[in-house]
């Protein structure tokens, strides 16, 4: 389940419904690529909601769809349409691409913008394919006096209404869209700049309308306001003029399978390592996957970010083995582009919503950066340039910019980040300083509706899991941050790390890929028939079966005096 409903006014697509009813359809699609997860996704539902439904008798010329990118099976698609962040927009434009291999995007529009300008800019789009235009959409063009003067020789209906209106006027082309699935009728626009019509019908006031009938009489269309819904509601009531036989497109709805996710229940007190690997997956297997090339700022985002993981994660074994093998590969690989392909297992825990669209991925993705900042403490570097590479803040802050699908989530981060993440001295700071944005950032989203009811957005930790951290001073609420930073390493202590619901192990195999071609490498986790060198490197308890129940100390790369370094 994502964030919309079959009972909305538009196409829930799905991997294989996009393939049938959008690629090679008759009519122009404009589908919003979305992740579930994504807070500003929630805020924008309501807007495209809106859309669809403003816009629907337009729907056998445009349609509207929504793909759930965060549901793993849609992966590959929004990989291939080149969604790399949150909400998208885009215009699947009716042209060949599909046999082709061409795509025909028309560049993506502004989410914050209004339901009229939207609407506006699916008229602009679609004008913008004058060469593919939909089989299903009616001319747009304004008309010229000669298609006037023979309009009803030419086309068998009662009335023909005209549009007067100025160039930049989208009226005349919004009512014809909204007339669409009328039989008896068409309307067309006419520019005021066309002065033989203009001075035929006595035109005076723009825009305003003329209703043309086959027995050769007009007059001018009595409405209160010149406004499209006056004169859609007059054209739909005139004698003869009534809705055709179209069906609008609903049928793929049904084909979409939701499948309940059983609860799993969580101890609030404890951090589960089925959220930390599913983070783990999520982040390089979805959110890095999604570029299906990486350069510049992004490959140097990534190897701090694996560089960081594979020195803090205190993982089971083969994922420890795993995030060095990728660590040592991106290290090593002197290519500054590496494509790569992607895997699929997620189970969230501790970060379970209420609702598929709560809380998972962003949750553990807080949770995974809190622990990495928290065993950054463990290990006290001597080097300062090895410090500095394995800066966990520096590399939360690269992920954030170069990958984390929520773009205004980011640039909020970012706005964090470069006010003060360069004043943090020490790795206790780094700590408390990722606790206290964690903080605002639930101050700021506390009680909207990104917010699940059942784990409201509090200030953490509550004083029920540490009454230590809380004291009141003259009255106010303070933070006793030494109690917090301890509450902090207990918290995200492998001792608090439980394995409930992790998969089982699974070789994780980085190898180059069999097609690499010079310059190029690929990088995937598979089931392992590869075994290489990581092989060798498997922890001391490789199967690990104790360590599927209890907690995780014994998954953990060791403690600081046993040299992991
Ligand atoms: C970098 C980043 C920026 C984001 N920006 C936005 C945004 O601008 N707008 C938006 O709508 N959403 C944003 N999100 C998502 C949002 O912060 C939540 O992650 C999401 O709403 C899920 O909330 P949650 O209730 O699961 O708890 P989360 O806030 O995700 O917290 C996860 C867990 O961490 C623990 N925790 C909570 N607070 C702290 C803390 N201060 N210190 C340590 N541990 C803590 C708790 O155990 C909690 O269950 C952002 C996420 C990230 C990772």
């Amino acid at each position: 389940g994502g964030l919309y409903s079959p009972g909305d006014p538009l196409v829930l697509l799905q991997v294989d419904t996009l393939e049938s009813s959008v690629l090679n359809s008759s009519s122009a699609w404009l589908v919003e690529f979305y992740a579930s997860w994504c807070g500003h996704c929630v805020h924008f539902a309501p807007t495209w909601r809106a859309l669809a439904a403003d816009i629907q008798e337009w729907s056998p010329a445009v349609n509207l769809g929504v793909l759930d990118c965060a549901d793993i099976a849609n992966q590959k698609m929004c990989g291939k349409f080149g969604i790399t962040g949150f909400p998208t927009l885009k215009s699947l434009a009716f042209c060949a691409w599909y046999f082709g291999g061409e795509l025909c995007f028309v560049p993506p529009t502004d989410p914050g913008d209004s339901i009229q300008k939207l609407r506006q800019s699916i008229i602009t789009n679609l004008e913008m394919h004058k060469e593919t235009w939909p089989p299903a959409c009616p001319p747009l063009e304004p008309a010229s006096v000669e298609e006037i003067r023979g309009f009803f020789q030419t086309n068998n209906v009662t009335y023909l209404a005209l549009i007067f209106e100025t160039n930049d006027s989208f009226l005349g082309r919004e009512v014809t869209l909204d007339m669409l699935q009328f039989e008896n009728i068409a309307v067309r626009r006419v520019l005021s700049s066309e002065e033989e019509l203009v001075k035929k019908y006595g035109v005076t006031s723009f825009p305003s309308s003329f209703l043309l009938i086959k027995n050769g009489t007009f007059s001018r269309i009595p409405v209160q306001m010149e406004a499209r819904s006056f004169y859609t509601h007059f054209l739909r009531r005139l004698p003869g003029v009534m809705r055709g036989p179209y069906a609008p497109i609903r049928a793929p709805d049904m084909l979409i399978k939701t499948t309940p996710t059983p609860r799993r229940p969580a101890d609030r007190s404890k951090v589960y390592m089925a959220d930390l690997e599913s983070a783990l997956h999520y982040a390089l297997r979805v959110e890095v996957a999604r570029f299906s090339v990486l350069t510049g700022e992004r490959v140097r985002a990534l190897k701090d970010f694996v560089a960081v993981l594979a020195k803090y994660f205190p993982g089971r074994p083969f994922v420890r083995n795993f995030l060095r093998s990728v660590d040592r590969w991106l290290r090593n690989a002197r290519e500054s582009r590496i494509p790569y392909s992607g895997l699929e297992f997620v189970t969230w825990v501790g970060c379970q919503g209420s609702e598929p669209h709560f809380r998972g991925y962003p949750c553990s993705l807080w949770t995974l950066f809190h622990l990495l900042t928290v065993q950054a403490t463990r290990h006290r570097s001597v080097d300062s340039r090895e410090a500095a590479r394995h800066s966990v803040l520096g590399a939360m802050r690269g992920y954030v910019q170069s990958f984390f699908g929520c773009r205004e989530c980011a640039q909020h981060f970012e706005g964090m980040a470069a006010e003060s993440m360069d004043k943090v001295r020490s790795v206790d700071e780094a700590a408390l300083w990722l606790w206290s944005r964690h903080n605002r950032v639930n101050a700021r989203l506390a009680g909207t509706e990104t917010e699940d009811p059942q784990f409201p957005k509090l200030q953490w930790p509550p004083p029920e899991l540490c009454p230590l951290c809380h004291s009141v001073v003259n009255r106010r609420h303070v933070w006793d941050k030494a109690a917090v930073l301890r509450f902090l390493k207990a918290h995200f202590s492998p001792a608090n790390i439980f394995l409930d619901y992790t998969e089982p192990e699974r070789a994780l195999v980085v190898r180059r890929s069999r097609e690499a071609k010079e310059g190029a490498g690929e990088w995937a986790m598979g089931d392992g028939e590869e075994r290489g060198e990581e092989e060798e490197e498997r922890g001391e308890n490789g199967r690990g079966e104790e360590g599927e129940k209890g907690s995780c100390s014994s998954c953990t790369p060791a403690s600081p005096g046993k040299g992991q370094e």
